[in-house]
């Protein structure tokens, strides 16, 4: 694998013609840096890194376009022909994945990116490369130095994953014959924002290179096309695909071996500037050896040690989100990912998410509950914006070691550490890779010891597409009757709690039931690991429950929280959601104050163009209602537990609205506002 890029071209490209071209015209200017140099130029863009390595060989070279990070190839971008060479020493290379070229100190400094626009040169010499102009126009950093691969080059072979905003395709590469994931993303109407994000999580991507991060292979697109396809390493499994695999128990030397190689994947991001801000198991991948990959890079982003730029708080899937984002912060660090660690590590011992909140109000309640609340001086000195509201009067005690007494000490230790209520307070990936943890026995496995699983995704993608016309069905008959989708708060989070409760309190589900009390609108569902309904339950689903949560998607009901911006209005397989990456951004990029009332009502507004972008993926959403505000569900200063029952109440009632919904199939502007009115909103 690797350096794919190069491998999609025809002798009738345009490109080739190029090559050709040049190959019958040296470049003085290239060959004057090939006895025996390796020089290398580092542009101050993320991600924009040109090098120029010359080989010291005698044979005959081809110039092509490459990734930038091929070791013993060739790259010249020469600015004055404006014109990007490749040397390489044999066609063989071509088809090894080969580190990065480290290039001095410079890859190793955090920055915090922006995403900055090519030359015109560049932009030229890209499309000529075959990138469409629209693309070179918007991400020309993110594609700097590659070109694209043909679809017509790869066989699709199914769907694997369908994830919020991408769809991912188990795929042949017919020149490599190896397997690959390809992560699509369609852009509407070429839509600049959208292009921009998917270009952010491109070049972080470039960024990274390391075992256990997932590499990004190359990229599939074409002048006419408005999609386009990240290639990726196909990986059999991911972690808590696999931990919720029937007959699947993990060792404790098993657990270290998977906690291992997360954190060094961690490392290496934290390394390089990087915060994956969306660390879960959904988004650990495995190979069939078992070697754990860091995926899943579209909430990542680039911090800085000091000097931060402001962060959006809304990042890190509700489960493993620490109390910091859920209180507002957007001054924060590496700190995020190593609380996701630390969940991670408690679920992999104790079987189950350790605390699956419904809300951000009740996700710190869970937190506050089990790691206690943070101390005075930490409320002060953090100036939290959300710190007012959610202060308890009590201070709670922290009851980890009770909890998880079951768990080795090495194990609780380190779960002790890395859910340390007050940030600073978690470690790093290397001090938690020096814990007693991984320093006694048993010692981590070797992930080539490991048992091979079977591969699961080919039947979780049967079981989803089952559930899919199952779905459709269902929607077909109530869309007969009304020709718009509809958004409404949708009860299904309150299924899946439901439904872990009673498997943690071992009662058999009784689907039925469950359909009775209204917990559901399709029947007995669950979340799979893709963050879809599944059957559960029932013999339509022969796995056991999936409880894993989806990057954002934060579920209907559960959104009406204190400050729930974006509501996933969900209704069946239709989302509508602001993408909090672009609501990052433009915070960012312009600068603005965020006090606590600006900044929920800011986080509302969502990009026009991406409401559209969603529409495409996910369906016909209404267009004007689908981003609602829930506003304060009390006033600042009354307690949580207060706060909380005041919320359930919320929810109850959102579930009582949906079921009224359902019945007579109101639309769901009029419900909307029959909800807040009622709510005094
Ligand atoms: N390299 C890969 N090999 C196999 N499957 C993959 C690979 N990458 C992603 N997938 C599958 O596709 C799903 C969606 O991919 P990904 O998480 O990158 O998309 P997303 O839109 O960001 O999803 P999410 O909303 O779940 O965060 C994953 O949960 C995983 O099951």
């Amino acid at each position: 694998m690797g350096c794919n890029c190069t491998k999609g071209i025809r002798a009738n490209d345009s490109l080739d013609n190029n090559v050709k071209e040049r190959r019958s015209k040296p470049n003085h200017k290239t060959s004057k840096k090939k006895k025996n140099s390796v020089s290398s130029s580092v542009q101050n863009n993320i991600g924009s890194v040109e090098r120029v390595i010359s080989s010291n060989n005698d044979e005959p070279t081809l110039r092509f376009l490459i990734p930038m990070d091929a070791k013993n190839i060739s790259v010249s971008s020469d600015e004055a022909d404006k014109k990007v060479n490749l040397e390489r020493k044999s066609s063989k290379l071509l088809f090894q994945r080969r580190p990065t070229i480290e290039v001095g100190a410079t890859l190793q400094q955090p920055k915090i990116t922006r995403i900055s626009s090519v030359s015109n040169g560049e932009r030229g010499a890209q499309v000529m490369a075959g990138w469409p102009s629209w693309l070179a126009a918007v991400a020309g950093e993110a594609i700097n130095g590659w070109i694209p691969r043909k679809a017509d080059s790869f066989e699709k072979l199914e769907k694997i994953g369908q994830g919020t905003y991408s769809c991912v395709y188990k795929a042949r590469d017919l020149e490599t014959n190896q397997l690959v994931a390809l992560k699509k993303v369609r852009f509407a109407n070429m839509d600049p924002e959208s292009v921009r994000f998917m270009a952010r999580e491109i070049i972080i991507l470039r960024r990274l290179d390391h075992p256990n991060v997932m590499k990004l292979e190359g990229l599939i697109t074409s002048r006419v096309s408005g999609s386009m396809y990240l290639i990726f390493e196909y990986m059999e499994h991911d972690l808590a695909g696999l931990a919720s695999t029937p007959g699947v128990n993990f060792s404790e030397a098993q657990i270290k071996c998977y906690m291992k190689q997360l954190l060094h994947g961690l490392e290496h991001c934290h390394s390089r500037g990087v915060l994956h801000r969306d660390i879960k198991g959904s988004n650990l991948l495995l190979d069939h050896n078992n070697n754990l990959k860091i995926g899943d890079f579209g909430l990542a982003n680039f911090y800085q040690g000091h000097q931060r730029q402001p962060l959006t708080s809304r990042v890190v899937t509700l489960w493993y989100r620490p109390p910091e984002l859920l209180l507002g912060s957007t001054d924060y660090g590496v700190t995020v990912d190593m609380w996701s660690t630390g969940c991670i590590l408690a679920e992999l011992f104790t079987g189950k998410p350790i605390m699956p909140g419904r809300t951000e109000v009740e996700q710190l309640h869970k937190i506050f509950k089990l790691c206690g609340s943070p101390s005075e001086e930490y409320w002060k000195r953090s100036k939290l914006p959300h710190a007012t509201i959610f202060k308890p009067q009590q201070p709670y005690k922290r009851c980890i070691a009770e909890t998880f007494k079951s768990l080795p000490s090495s194990a609780l230790s380190l779960v002790e550490a890395l859910l340390a209520v007050e940030p600073d307070a978690r470690g790093t990936t290397d001090s938690a890779l020096q814990s007693e943890f991984f320093t006694t026995k048993p010692f981590a496995s070797d992930p080539s010891s490991l048992p091979k699983y079977q591969p699961r995704k080919e039947i979780d993608v049967k079981l989803r597409d089952e559930e899919a016309k199952r779905k459709k069905g269902t929607n077909s008959k109530q869309n007969e009757s009304k020709k718009a989708s509809k958004a409404v708060p949708a009860p299904d989070a309150n299924t899946e709690l439901l439904t872990s409760i009673q498997k943690r309190q071992g009662e058999k589900f009784n689907p039925d039931k469950a359909a009775q009390n209204g917990h559901t609108r399709y029947g007995v569902s669950s979340v799979n690991r893709n963050g879809e309904n599944v059957m559960m339950g029932s013999s339509r689903s022969p796995r056991k429950e999936l409880r894993t949560q989806r990057s954002f998607v934060q579920r209907g009901a559960a959104q009406l929280s204190r400050f729930s911006n974006s509501v996933a209005a969900r209704d069946g397989s239709h989302f509508a959601i602001a993408n909090p990456r672009w609501l990052e951004d433009s915070y960012n990029n312009n600068n603005r104050r965020h006090n606590d009332g600006d900044w929920s009502q800011r986080l509302v507004l969502k990009p026009k163009n991406y409401t559209k972008d969603r529409e495409s993926i996910q369906g016909n959403v209404e267009k004007t209602e689908r981003i609602h505000y829930s506003g304060p569900l009390v006033s600042a200063g009354r307690d949580l537990d207060e706060m909380l029952k005041e919320h359930e109440r919320q929810i109850q009632l959102a579930v009582r609205k949906a079921r009224v919904d359902k019945k007579t199939n109101r639309d769901d502007k009029g419900q909307t506002k029959a909800f807040l009115a009622a709510n005094g909103r």
